[in-house]
């Protein structure tokens, strides 16, 4: 709106025309008052906008879940979605169908490969896994594949069929990690942004995408008949090899030679191929604890919104603090996805940082030649130490409990791998405890400026557990967020 000064203004005499203005004077001056009023108009415009944005941004939470792969960001994210978005959760139930199918297929062609191999004489194939075997050298070494197992592997053959069908619907995350030495990986690409955006260009981790563009594909009711008909054939034929699966899984000299050759299965093979009577039957459904252990490699960046519509607490400034609106980043992690993190890193208020404890003895799938808990800990130096993200919340999961458990029961030290560790006990709680005080250390080093970190001991398969750690999570989020707004 135009400033007209009133008759008793003192900006009267100054906004008064001259008295010998000429008319092309006066035509000249209504059009550089005019123009300036433009200027104005769109100043004031661009204000407003920029309020309601901000009025409207205040609100938004953006988080970014970090950290190398199989470190368990889907699956935390997953946990969120089960708990804050119930019925986008239950829409995508379905879709998770053929994840599982296909996480229960690879595990047994991978087996039959293993079969094959010793079938064929061949020597192991290099393993990601420092483990020690434990293979009793008595009288089982021996035991011999005999007939009944090359009729085993005949009746599973078509499971190589359905295993093609299942990941040419679902998509490059199915594909295992390939190991690219040619591109020179370092832990952090995201460093350097030159290489990041160089990177960019070629890989197809770049995309922005969400995880349901997979599953829809799946979710939806088929659109055509032939869609129909593939479907129904994988579940079939999965359900009539569900008794030689079972034989295979559960045949001493089959398991004895996947020991022998360190074979690593996913870690949630052993779920799925424990539960082959439920999960491979033809009226499968998909449970909760299933979609948490499917596992479908993140391609892409994978943005999910989630609205908290009740706040965790009362605040006498602003009343119940409702409406915060969540956006969650999801991002792959092997190295060669690590490039596309840095544009995720501006304004960003809370980075939930996965580190597996149960790693220390396992190699990085995409370079070997890389020990699993060296990689995270160089990550998490140089999170820590990004001025980029000098006031970003900063929580770390400390994940994957269970199978350090396991792990540590089975009788592997940590302290052949981790000689710091010395002498201390080979037990969980002080594992943890040991790590925890690592990776604080580490942040209390080389953060930019002090701030403190929350660390969680995480299973996050465990669906209860994680669902009071993710409360605690929210509630600390928000009250951090609240406080940097200077609300509280
Ligand atoms: N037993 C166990 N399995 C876990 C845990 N966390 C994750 N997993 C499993 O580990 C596998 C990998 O987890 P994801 O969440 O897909 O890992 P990610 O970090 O998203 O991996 P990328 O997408 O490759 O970066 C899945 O099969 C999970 O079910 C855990 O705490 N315990
Ligand atoms: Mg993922």
């Amino acid at each position: 709106m135009g400033f007209t000064p009133g008759p008793t203004d003192p900006f009267l005499e100054f906004m008064r025309p001259p008295p010998d203005e000429t008319p092309a004077q006066a035509t000249a001056r209504l059009k550089r008052e005019l123009d300036a009023q433009r200027v104005s108009d769109r100043i004031d415009e661009e204000i407003k906008q920029e309020r309601a944005l901000a009025k409207k941004e205040k609100n938004v939470v953006k988080v970014l879940l970090l950290g190398q792969s199989e470190s368990g960001k889907s699956t935390t994210l997953k946990n969120f979605r089960m708990r804050y978005a119930q019925a986008d959760w239950e829409k995508e139930r379905n879709g998770w169908r053929s994840v599982v199918q296909l996480n229960i297929v690879r595990s047994i062609t991978t087996i039959l490969s293993v079969i094959e191999s010793e079938l064929n004489g061949e020597a192991p194939a290099q393993s990601d896994d420092d483990e020690a075997t434990q293979v009793d050298n008595g009288e089982d070494q021996s035991m011999k594949f005999t007939d009944r197992h090359q009729l085993l592997m005949i009746r599973l053959a078509p499971l190589r069929g359905v295993e093609a069908e299942l990941k040419r619907r679902l998509g490059s995350g199915t594909e295992p990690v390939s190991v690219q030495p040619a591109l020179a990986m370092t832990a952090t690409p995201f460093e350097d942004p030159a290489a990041s955006k160089n990177l960019r260009k070629s890989l197809p981790e770049f995309a922005v995408r969400s995880w349901k563009d997979v599953l829809d594909r799946d979710g939806q009711p088929p659109r055509t008949e032939e869609a129909s008909a593939d479907l129904d054939q994988a579940t079939v034929t999965i359900a009539v090899c569900m008794n030689d699966m079972k034989a295979l899984w559960d045949d001493k000299t089959v398991r004895l030679a996947l020991k022998r050759r360190k074979l690593r299965l996913p870690d949630s093979a052993g779920f799925f191929l424990n539960d082959l009577d439920r999960i491979a039957s033809r009226d499968y459904v998909v449970s909760d604890n299933d979609i948490v252990r499917a596992r479908l490699r993140t391609v892409g960046i994978q943005e999910h919104r989630l609205k908290f519509t009740h706040g965790p607490f009362d605040n006498p400034k602003i009343g119940m603090v409702a409406g915060w609106e969540w956006r969650i980043f999801d991002v792959g992690g092997c190295r060669t996805s690590r490039a596309a993190w840095l544009p995720f890193f501006d304004n960003v208020n809370v980075i939930i940082f996965l580190s597996p404890v149960s790693v220390f003895d396992q190699r990085l799938e995409e370079d070997p030649r890389v020990n699993r808990l060296e990689d995270s800990i160089i990550l998490w130096t140089s999170i820590c130490s990004s001025k980029l993200l000098a006031k970003t919340q900063l929580i770390l999961f400390l994940n994957k409990c269970d199978l350090l458990r396991r792990k540590l029961k089975r009788g592997i030290k940590v302290s052949s791998f981790l000689p710091s560790y010395g002498e201390r006990p080979n037990e969980v709680i002080p594992v943890v405890k040991y790590l925890r005080e690592k990776f604080k250390d580490i942040q209390k080093h080389s953060s930019p400026e002090p701030r403190s970190t929350y660390i969680y001991p995480t299973t996050v398969t465990d669906t209860e557990a994680t669902a009071v750690t993710l409360e605690s999570v929210r509630d600390g989020v928000l009250r951090e967020n609240l406080a940097t707004s200077q609300l509280i």
